[in-house]
């Protein structure tokens, strides 16, 4: 029986990477439902083969009275905004001014949700928090084992922690209001409140009928691995099981990025998720090393904000 729970562990979370992650499933939900259905049998029968890291704990049980405090130990910090093509290329100079002309861009969608923080030991999700104020946030790990598109394990059993953004994809903010109107309740003004007030419910159950999202855009420490390049790092993310944005572009100049930056002015509305902005970051890690961070943010990267 234990070989086939971990078999069934390898296969669910294959299955459930191709359908929430890359978007490819391989099976039908009938193929995934029969076989979660057959471990959850298992793990009644063989309660010494349950794990928290099983498909089948998605949905936790407790609700809790509290969320309890997390220490970030590298700080979630804000980023320095841009709003208009002269503030980028302001930045672009002060970039330069750093670290010569040499200097390459990874420009990201800057994603309408909240900022969170998954931490991975050997390879297993053990605890999500809120960026609160950067320093201390509230441990959400119950709630974000609700989003699918978190890997409960990844396929390295490396322990690591990645920053993102979880968020209320537009159709199912539409869908959740209309279904609030219907019973009478007060309707979320926005997908990033709803993404909010989800990832601040008690009970994960709630948070589990919310469809909520994550982009991860951040490797803590990338260097650690022997990355040379934020693009990289959010490769080897990839590979590891995680959902990164696909809208990224690496430009090699600023007016690259002017140009990336006013196109999506008028392309957003076809994204199913809302942006508040694009996110201009310093490629290569060696720069971002000399540029360094100010109190509060990194001077290798600048968000341009979209006119509210
Ligand atoms: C490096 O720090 C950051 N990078 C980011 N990248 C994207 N795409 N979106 C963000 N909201 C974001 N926020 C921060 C603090």
């Amino acid at each position: 029986a234990e070989a086939r729970v971990k078999e069934l562990h390898n296969i669910l979370n294959q299955y459930n990477y191709e359908y929430h992650v890359i978007d490819k499933p391989s099976v039908s939900d009938a193929e995934y439902d029969s076989l979660i259905t057959e471990l959850k049998q298992l793990e009644q029968q063989y309660p010494e083969l349950q794990s928290p890291d099983s498909p089948t704990q998605r949905v936790g049980g407790a609700v809790l009275d509290m969320f309890s405090k997390v220490e970030h130990r590298v700080p979630m910090l804000s980023l320095g905004n841009a709003f208009n093509e002269d503030d980028l290329r302001s930045f672009d100079r002060r970039v330069k001014q750093a670290v010569g002309e040499n200097v390459r861009y990874v420009v990201e969608m800057k994603i309408d949700g909240l900022a969170v923080s998954l931490r991975y030991e050997d390879g297993v999700f053990v605890q999500g928090a809120t960026r609160g104020d950067g320093t201390t946030g509230e441990d959400i790990t119950a709630n974000l084992k609700t989003i699918r598109s978190i890997p409960l394990r990844l396929k390295e059993n490396v322990t690591l922690e990645v920053r993102g953004e979880a968020f209320m994809p537009k159709k199912s903010f539409v869908k959740l209001n209309e279904d609030r109107l219907e019973r009478e309740e007060e309707p979320f003004a926005n997908p990033r409140n709803a993404a909010a007030g989800s990832l601040r419910q008690l009970d994960p159950k709630i948070a589990a009928q919310r469809n909520l999202d994550i982009f991860v855009y951040s490797l803590v420490n990338p260097e650690e691995l022997g990355v040379t390049s934020h693009s990289e790092a959010l490769q080897y993310l990839e590979k590891l099981g995680f959902k990164t944005n696909k809208e990224r572009k690496v430009c090699n100049t600023i007016e690259e990025v002017v140009e990336f930056v006013l196109g999506w002015h008028t392309k957003r509305p076809e994204l199913s998720y809302d942006i508040d902005g694009i996110v201009i970051k310093v490629d290569s890690l060696d720069q971002q090393e000399e540029l360094g961070f100010t109190a509060k943010s990194p001077r290798w990267a600048i968000a341009y904000k979209f006119p509210a």
